[in-house]
């Protein structure tokens, strides 16, 4: 959808903001491009636009050259959104945001109609917040105008220049989440410019991360943090890239480990044997049709009652199949737990410890690195390659 080839950007003072930089942002995708000051993101960004010139190379938007197309057209095809938003004071929010619409001619119902929907979207009852004026706003609640206003005229790429950058923290982990469930339906073409390796991480299908003027790694999040291409970057994302990893790293189906199942209304006795054959202290209570009710120890079969029932505690917690490490390992600490139960519905799958998590963990990151499945590569094989 957006393609460099061989682009490179030398202003009149001689500084090289981009050197012969080639990539492809697919339709659809999510690309984060992230690095120190100084190194390029914004004069990328701006080239897609035409608000800056490339020396030479070429940007292909939808397969055509955007050289040949007129940078106000273009513009109209682009969504963009900035720190500063750029909204106008005097306008009201639902102007601003129908700012697009109007430009391209629609009538004046339609465009405001179109702005009210964007409001409602991005989280601002149009009732509310449509006749306040900017700065009758917070800081979150004009960036979510911005992101309204640049979705107006529902325009195939987007392009956010540290969108989230000025506002506190808090509110810029809830427009993060806010801005992946939105992205989630109308699935644009996005260039996101960002200094934050987090932001960078949570947000992109892929991440660029640039060293200056050039991408070093070009990859996946879970594999830029799993198998950083260069010193650079490892140094880049941090010396605690294993932990950020765990929550770009999916649950799957062979990381978990079987621990004996027992049913409520199985005897006593059956699930005490259960328990001994497996060599195992507890073992994971299910209802009749397999969901999952609890767990129970080898002890607590020792008190009164004849089936499982009358000893199995109830399940405080469970993680879905494809949840992340981290949720998993983040509901371990909240439960005090040594393992928690991994579900598909109400079907019980087994279960993840921390020694499975950190297998799962190793695992993904040796299967990034040598392009394989994570379900094809075992510890085993990781140890013998030593
Ligand atoms: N108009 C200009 N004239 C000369 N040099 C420029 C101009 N604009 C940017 N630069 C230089 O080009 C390089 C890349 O700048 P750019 O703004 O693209 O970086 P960036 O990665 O977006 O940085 P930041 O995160 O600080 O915004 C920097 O060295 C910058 O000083």
């Amino acid at each position: 959808m957006i393609r460099f080839e061989n682009v490179t950007k030398r202003y009149p003072d001689g500084t090289t903001a981009v050197d012969d930089l080639s990539f492809e942002v697919a339709e659809g995708e999510l690309v984060t491009l992230v690095g120190p000051s100084g190194c390029g993101k914004t004069t990328t960004m701006k080239m897609v636009n035409r608000l800056i010139e490339p020396t030479s190379g070429r940007i292909l938007v939808d397969g055509e050259d955007i050289a040949s197309i007129d940078p106000v057209k273009l513009r109209r095809r682009i969504g963009y959104v900035i720190q500063q938003v750029g909204l106008f004071p005097h306008k009201s929010v639902l102007e601003n945001t129908a700012t697009v619409p109007a430009l391209l001619g629609w009538k004046r119902g339609k465009a405001r109609e179109r702005a009210a929907e964007l409001l409602d979207l991005v989280g601002l009852d149009p009732s509310v917040y449509g006749d306040r004026y900017p700065d009758q706003l917070s800081g979150g609640q004009r960036q979510r105008v911005g992101v309204a206003r640049a979705l107006a005229a529902d325009p195939p790429v987007l392009l956010m220049d540290e969108p989230f950058g000025a506002v506190d923290p808090v509110v810029r982990e809830r427009l993060q989440s806010e801005f992946l469930k939105l992205q989630a339906t109308v699935r644009k073409t996005v260039l996101f410019v960002t200094h934050d390796i987090e932001e960078a991480v949570r947000l992109g299908d892929r991440i660029a991360v640039y060293g200056e003027g050039r991408i070093e790694q070009y990859d996946t999040p879970a594999t830029v943090l799993g198998a950083p291409a260069t010193p650079y970057v490892a140094d880049f994302v941090g010396a605690d890239r294993g932990l950020k990893r765990l929550s770009v790293t999916e649950i799957q189906p062979a990381d978990l480990e079987q621990p004996p199942t027992v049913r409520l209304d199985d005897p006593v006795e059956t699930a005490a044997a259960r328990m001994r054959k497996e060599g195992s202290r507890w073992a994971v209570v299910l209802d009749g049709d397999g969901s999952l009710h609890g767990w129970i120890t080898v002890e607590s079969l020792l008190g009164k009652g004849s089936t499982v029932r009358d000893h199995a505690r109830r399940m405080e917690a469970w993680v879905p199949i494809g949840a992340t490490l981290k949720q998993a390992f983040s509901a371990m600490l909240q439960y005090d737990a040594g393992w928690i139960a991994v579900v598909d519905g109400d079907h019980f799958l087994g279960v993840l410890t921390p020694a499975r998590l950190h297998e799962a963990l190793r695992r993904s990151i040796d299967a990034d690195a040598h392009g394989a499945d994570r379900a094809d590569v075992t510890i085993e094989s990781i140890e013998r390659a030593g």
